[in-house]
């Protein structure tokens, strides 16, 4: 039996990935396609996200989540037992998408290919690396070698910039494809910033593609045919770079926080921003009961960039509530988040 081909869709938190994966299932021309979708946090959005589509190409047999946890450090206890699952399905799928968190590193999963039950019946089709091409022409991820260079003089063993800059490095040196997403906020000059900040990072030869709201044609994106587990050697994370042992997520945190009912949609949205403004956080998404409303309202922020739609009717006997996840970089201070969260609400009600 041939090998699935798998492909691997990293980025960092917000940067489009599960977008460009809706679009990818909602252009599929037939193929099967099964997800698998990794979340930093105990709240499963992206998958609900997907299965509330309401498309045909998006059945939730088709979607696992591994919620909770970063799928680059549990490979063996999650990705694997996941990942052998699916391959025993009566049905085999024609092509496995798995989304990482978006801390996730890229290359221990890409490895775990090589595991001797998994490498006999998949292969990795190609890494697919979504690049948030607004936050990268804002500096979000910017080198700058002007603070390292100033901290070094106070510490001689530094060799690290921030997690961020760190993270979004080993993304981009893992990937098949760079895909510099959310043009349409892209101003002046601004894709030629973002190239001149990639440029470094990206391996000779991989493709940049552009895209806005992930639009991007399927057959650009899968059967590549590259076998990415047996190049891992070329795709060396920071920490292999330096002689570190490994990543660890100490870095970045993140709660849930439920609330009530909200009353205008709008108001709450500003509110929520400002919030995130306050609190630098990196990423903030959930769902919403809007009082009097029958549909879920989705909330989605990137920094302080805030989204809301309706998705799906919420079903008989879900219990209606606000849920949202909050992620930032650790030492945030969630008791004041949660209490600023909970004023946005006696506001906004
Ligand atoms: N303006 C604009 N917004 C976009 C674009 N692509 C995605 N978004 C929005 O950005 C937010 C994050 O998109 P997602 O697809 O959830 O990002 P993600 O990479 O899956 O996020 P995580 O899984 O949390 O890391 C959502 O509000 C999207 O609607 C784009 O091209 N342009």
């Amino acid at each position: 039996m041939s090998k699935i081909p798998a492909t691997v869709v990293t980025g960092f938190l917000g940067a489009g990935k599960t977008t460009l994966i809706r679009h990818l299932l909602q252009n599929a021309g037939g193929k099967r396609i099964a997800l698998i979708i990794n979340e930093f946090g105990d709240l499963g959005v992206d998958g609900e996200v997907l299965k509330g589509c309401g498309e045909e190409t998006c059945r939730e047999e088709d979607v696992v989540e591994l919620a909770n946890g970063c799928i680059c450090c549990t490979v063996a206890d999650d990705f694997i037992p996941t990942m052998t699952a699916l391959l025993e399905r009566e049905i085999r799928p024609d092509h496995i998408v798995i989304e990482t968190s978006g801390l996730a590193l890229p290359q221990p999963l890409v490895k775990a290919f090589n595991w001797p039950d998994i490498r006999t019946r998949v292969t990795v089709d190609g890494v697919v690396t979504v690049v948030d091409g607004a936050a990268v022409a804002e500096g979000r991820f910017a080198h700058d070698e002007a603070a390292l260079d100033r901290q070094r003089l106070s510490d001689e063993m530094l060799d690290h910039e921030t997690p961020l800059s760190e993270l979004f490095e080993d993304q981009l040196g893992c990937a098949d494809i760079v895909v510099i997403n959310k043009t349409d906020l892209l101003g002046e000059g601004g894709l030629e910033k973002v190239m001149a900040e990639l440029r470094h990072d990206i391996r000779p030869g991989v493709q940049v593609i552009r895209s806005s709201h992930g639009a991007v044609a399927p057959a650009a994106l899968l059967g590549l045919g590259i076998g990415a587990e047996d190049d891992i050697a070329n795709r060396p994370t920071h920490h292999e770079r330096e002689g570190a042992e490994d990543h660890d997520h100490d870095e970045f945190d993140s709660f849930a926080v439920e609330l009530p009912e909200i009353g205008d949609p709008k108001a709450f949205a500003m509110q929520v921003a400002q919030v995130i403004r306050a609190h630098d956080i990196l990423r903030l998404k959930g769902f919403a009961s809007v009082a009097g409303k029958p549909m879920r309202l989705v909330v989605q922020a990137v920094g302080p960039r805030i989204d809301s739609y309706f998705d799906r009717p919420w079903r008989a006997g879900e219990p209606r509530g606000t849920r949202l996840v909050v992620i930032g970089e650790t030492g945030f201070d969630r008791a004041a988040i949660e209490a600023d969260l909970r004023r946005v609400y006696d506001r906004a009600a």
